[in-house]
């Protein structure tokens, strides 16, 4: 059966892609990004799934994108940062090799910057985020195998870590 041999969860500004990019050169496999797979789907930026279509289009999408993922993708595998608000999703986690990239308000507040390509960020970013990351904490915590701490690390101090504890958990 083919499977991720990560797959990486977390809020907005985590760096699950840039992490989840660096993690699967360093393994020699491939990357995929369920946000990508998404936009390709439907054939749109998410910042307009979400103005044309609404964010319950978005999850529906969302959650058909990542069962696909899990069950065809053999590299790395890097969700959106709402993923796990579903419950098919995260029981489809289970049995995975799971990374959950942690990240602090000042930390992911600076990374997203203001921009509209994160729709639930686009008015005000860290009240949005503050409250993301209150509800969402104990999720990712739930389905996560592995967790790193990505504040004030760099992208290679972060790779480092999540390598070194893949290795301590079963394949
Ligand atoms: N450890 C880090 N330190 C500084 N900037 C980072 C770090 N990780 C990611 N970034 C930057 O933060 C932004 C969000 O990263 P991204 O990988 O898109 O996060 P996610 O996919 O979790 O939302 C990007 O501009 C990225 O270059
Ligand atoms: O946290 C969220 O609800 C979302 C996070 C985004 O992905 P990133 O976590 O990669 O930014 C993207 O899926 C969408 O904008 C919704
Ligand atoms: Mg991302």
């Amino acid at each position: 059966m083919t499977r991720p041999v990560a797959v990486l969860v977390g809020p907005p500004g985590a760096g699950k892609t840039t992490i989840g990019q660096l993690l699967a050169e360093r393994l020699g496999t491939n990357f995929r990004d369920v946000d990508h797979d998404i936009e390709a789907a439907a054939g749109k930026p998410i910042s307009d799934i979400f103005v044309d279509d609404g964010e319950p289009a978005f999850r529906a999408l969302e959650v058909a994108a990542v069962r696909t993922a899990l069950e065809t993708h053999d590299g790395v595998l890097a969700l959106g940062g709402g993923a796990v608000l579903a419950e098919a999703t995260r029981k489809a986690l289970t049995g995975h090799r799971v990374v959950f990239l942690d990240v602090g308000l000042s930390d992911a507040a600076d990374r997203v910057g203001l921009n509209t390509a994160r729709p639930l960020l686009a008015l005000n970013p860290r009240a949005a985020l503050r409250t993301m990351l209150a509800e969402r904490a104990p999720i990712y915590a739930e389905v996560a195998t592995v967790t790193v701490t990505t504040d004030g690390r760099t992208p290679d101090d972060i790779l480092a870590e999540v390598v070194a504890q893949l290795d301590e958990v079963p394949a």
